[in-house]
């Protein structure tokens, strides 16, 4: 089979980073090809290369052999390559139709012909079955059609080899699957795909081939099937890792976390929920669930209709989140770009935010205590990088999401809610982060974590399931997979 895309040699350097060095991939025409590593490994760098986004320091990209296009371009790199990001591209303001034919509207005169454009929009959708309105304004889209618009639109370009970066984040099972139905229809019709997800099951079900970065270097290519997930594990983190391993506890008697009557037009209806010292309550559900709009109306970023929240004794004013930062809550955030760190400040700055009061006096910071501590969060979490004086803005996604975690958990928190806290986070930091979250548990702190992994909501006492906006189940440890996913997909109740 000929190679149809290339990066040979490439290094890249950030200041006194070196993202990429010398490393390399080569992916066969038609087949898709993963791309693995852990968090700042580099793979958002090669993405943003073979993409026309950024030059290389040093190396080459190729596209069927050919040389790329200069970085100016931009026309050129579209017809040969797409990326559908984990974050939208989309303009949220704009109607699908208008987002698939941005910057090339078919005007006549200096006129955008409108009609002709929903047509055109309409019959683009249509080829690559695409079940999507083009008239719809895209900010009304889910996470499942925006991805499509974006792969559709992709494909209209005329572009035969498609970047899907982390694509099912934010997609429960049965997106998933439909995403993987899809791939493997583009994949029938001979369009190549690169593929990068921290789940490595995905990988042996979609992928033909595997490629694994460690620290900056092309470590490993190889056939899946010739690839154990154990000798996979250890490409990537460098060494041999075993599972993790729960532990248990006695909860205390206090009430850490207790809700009564909350309801949330479209959301969720007549909510109780009582978490105690010590105690770590999963929340599970799938994508219509309610679960996560639940938990950000614990942490105030939502206000229910009706309803009360007592955090650690005190009664939280609805929908404020000071107030409920104010009673001893920490928490993680589902949107973390949005509401979970400030990205031009440094680690230390981010991760001692809480606390400030507490490393200074009379409104001042001692920046040697902030940094001790900050080198701690650093050291415990295992984050990746220069030192606690990098803006969180530089670092790789995974380890921005452990800064958040690292502040949500720093004042020692009375109550914790944390939202989906390893997703983007790769195989090994997602123990460090577990165990984080069951360190804080053990200090007394009354836990809600909201996941859509299973092997995440392992570590609870119990689980809470919802569907469709209802509390339904709440499942005692020791459920086997098939269980808690029966519940959740409403089979048992
Ligand atoms: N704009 C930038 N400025 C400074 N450093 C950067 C910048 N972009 C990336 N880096 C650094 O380059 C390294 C590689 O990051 P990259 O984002 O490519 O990792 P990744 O493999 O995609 O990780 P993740 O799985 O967490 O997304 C990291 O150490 C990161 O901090």
């Amino acid at each position: 089979m000929s190679v149809h895309v290339e990066a040979r040699n490439v290094t890249k350097r950030f200041g006194p980073t070196v993202a990429l060095n010398g490393a390399g991939i080569a992916i066969a025409e038609g087949e898709t090809h993963a791309l693995l590593g852990r968090n700042g490994a580099g793979k958002s760098t090669l993405v943003s290369i073979l993409t026309g986004l950024q030059a290389p320091d040093e190396g080459e990209v190729l596209f069927s052999g050919e040389a790329a296009p200069a970085l100016a371009d931009r026309d050129a790199w579209r017809r040969r390559v797409a990326c559908v990001y984990q974050k939208s591209t989309i303009i949220p303001t704009l109607t699908v139709a208008e987002n698939l034919y941005l910057n090339r509207h078919q005007t006549s005169g200096r006129l955008i012909r409108w009609g002709a454009l929903r047509r055109s929009a309409r019959e683009l959708l249509d080829r690559y079955g695409v079940d999507v309105d083009a008239s719809a304004l895209a900010g009304d889209l889910g996470v499942e059609q925006r991805q499509l618009v974006e792969i559709a639109r992709a494909l209209s370009f005329g572009a035969r080899f498609i970047i899907l970066d982390e694509p099912t984040a934010q997609l429960d099972g049965p997106a998933i699957e439909r995403l993987f139905e899809r791939m493997r229809a583009l994949r029938e019709q001979g369009v190549t795909m690169m593929y990068i997800s921290h789940h490595l099951d995905e990988v042996y079900e979609i992928c033909q081939s595997v490629t694994v970065f460690r620290d900056a270097r092309h470590v490993v290519t190889r056939p899946v099937s010739e690839l154990p997930h154990d000798e996979l594990v250890a490409a990537m983190t460098g060494e041999a890792t075993t599972a993790y391993q729960a532990r248990s506890r006695t909860p205390g008697t206090s009430v850490a976390i207790s809700a009564t009557g909350l309801s949330l037009r479209d959301r969720y209806q007549d909510v109780a929920l009582e978490v105690r010292a010590g105690e770590l309550v999963g929340l599970a559900g799938s994508g219509s669930s309610g679960k996560v709009g639940l938990a950000e109306t614990l942490v105030g970023l939502r206000r229910a209709d009706t309803g009360t929240i007592v955090i650690n004794g005190t009664a939280v004013k609805p929908g404020d989140v000071p107030s409920a930062l104010g009673a001893g809550l920490g928490f993680v955030p589902q949107d973390r770009h949005h509401e979970g760190f400030v990205p031009l400040l440094s680690i230390a700055e981010n991760a001692t935010m809480p606390i400030a009061h507490k490393l200074g006096r009379f409104g001042t910071v001692f920046p040697s205590r902030r940094r001790a501590r900050a080198v701690q969060m650093i050291e415990d979490l295992d984050i990746k990088t220069e030192g606690p004086d990098q803006p969180v803005g530089d670092l790789s996604g995974g380890n921005a999401q452990k800064v958040v975690l690292a502040r949500a958990l720093s004042d020692s928190p009375a109550a914790l809610v944390v939202i989906n806290p390893t997703a983007g986070v790769d195989v090994k930091a997602k123990q460090s982060l577990l165990g984080a979250v069951e360190d804080a548990v053990e200090r007394g702190a009354g836990a809600v974590l909201v996941s859509d992994e299973l092997d995440d909501l392992r570590i609870c006492d119990r689980v809470l399931v919802m569907f469709h906006g209802r509390v339904v189940k709440d499942v005692p440890r020791g459920w086997s997979d098939p269980e808690l996913v029966a519940v959740m997909e409403g089979m048992e109740e």
